[in-house]
């Protein structure tokens, strides 16, 4: 029988002395899921509410430290988690197996939307969560191809009614790419995007996910605007490139999101540096910080600011995005922050926390 060395109190108070870096809240009595403790031995088990596969290793280190103030003997510290559920009514009825869906747009076009919605997903599930994609570029679908699916890949079908997502790098894709071939015209009129659109996403037969990616069409009109008010989003990505153009597109892509009640997780600055790979050079080509002079205009959080990176574009055009080509490189990491940061914004809105302010920007 191990005779209890240290009370639950002792261990809240020990854990509140760490912040988690990512919801920016002190670690406490919401974590603690156990702990056992003799005269040699302390194992405490921590559940957070995003996952934390290779994030969770070095914060159990990090834990692990702090309790060595309290306790002479061995420490162990386990992280699990439990990915919490948009709390939304109608979302858990139309899609009982997606948990969280979160949009990822731009309001102008080429700016790398798709790339970071794709390094997104695959970064998210080296994390440990199950993901799924969903192209929803219908004018430019390109996720078939950056995750390696052959052309001309076909879904199978369950009784005629739903459609079986493709896995590539582990994660479930589906892309109206998928359904339509080369002589499918793709001038498309609104309703029957959108239509198509809905569709895909509600007839698509996802393996219990944590976390969809919709990569949404680019731009601010009617089919965004109706696409933006079916989907039943936790929120919404803005991915932009420091220019003034594209921000300006961007600050309407925010708006859009606003009017139909979707909460912007942050906003992704693209190609914002370039490194000469002949000379290191470093150069702002679209201007300098304009991403995150965005994101504080708007209240919400700069989810990262990637380098313009001949890497990104092979690897991605290759079949095999960063984060899955070169997972520890430094641009793999920092997609993998951006990940972090989107899942745990995610939990802080489904935890109902105030922490994502609300926009208050005016209509004109
Ligand atoms: N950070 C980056 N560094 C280098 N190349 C990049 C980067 N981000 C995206 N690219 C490249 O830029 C091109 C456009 O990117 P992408 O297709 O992701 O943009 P998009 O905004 O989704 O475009 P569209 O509006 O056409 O769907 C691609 O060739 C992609 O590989």
């Amino acid at each position: 029988m191990s005779k209890p060395a240290l009370d639950r109190s002792q261990i809240v108070q020990c854990l509140s002395r760490i912040q988690d870096p990512y919801t920016a809240q002190p670690l406490g009595a919401k974590q603690l899921k156990s702990f056992a403790a003799d005269d040699s031995h302390l194992h405490v088990v921590l559940e957070l509410a995003y996952p934390a596969q290779r994030f969770g290793k070095g914060l159990a280190m990090l834990v692990a430290a702090q309790f060595e103030a309290l306790f002479a003997g061995k420490i162990t510290v386990d992280i699990e988690w439990q990915v919490t559920r948009q709390p939304v009514a109608n979302q858990s009825a139309a899609m009982p197996n997606v948990k969280n869906i979160i949009a990822v747009a731009s309001g102008k076009g080429g700016v790398g939307k798709s790339t970071t919605a794709v390094n997104l997903a695959l970064a998210m599930a080296q994390e440990g969560a199950r993901v799924g994609i969903l192209d929803a570029d219908i004018y430019g679908p390109s996720q078939g191809m950056m995750l390696g699916i052959p052309v001309g890949t076909k879904p199978e079908t369950i009784d005629n009614k739903w459609f079986v997502p493709i896995k590539a790098h582990g994660i479930q894709a589906m892309s109206m790419a998928f359904l339509v071939n080369d002589k499918t015209p793709m001038v498309w009129r609104g309703p029957m995007v959108s239509g198509a659109l809905q569709q895909l996403l509600t007839q698509t037969q996802w393996d219990d996910i944590d976390y969809l990616v919709v990569d949404m069409p680019p731009g601010t009109g009617d089919i965004q605007l109706t696409f933006a008010q079916k989907v039943p989003a936790t929120g919404a990505v803005i991915v932009t490139t420091p220019q003034d153009i594209a921000l300006l597109d961007a600050k309407k892509g925010i708006e859009m999101f606003r009017k139909v009640n979707i909460p912007v997780l942050g906003v992704v600055e693209n190609m914002a540096l370039h490194i000469c790979s002949n000379c290191g050079h470093a150069e702002h080509i679209f201007g300098e910080g304009g991403g995150s002079r965005l994101a504080e205009e708007y209240g919400v959080s700069t989810l990262a600011s990637m380098p313009l990176d001949i890497h990104i574009r092979e690897q991605a055009d290759g079949g095999a995005p960063t984060v899955v080509a070169d997972p520890d490189s430094e641009v793999a990491l920092q997609y993998l922050m951006m990940a972090r940061q989107v899942m745990a914004n995610v939990s802080l809105l489904n935890e109902g926390k105030t922490t994502i302010p609300t926009i208050t920007v005016s209509d004109d």
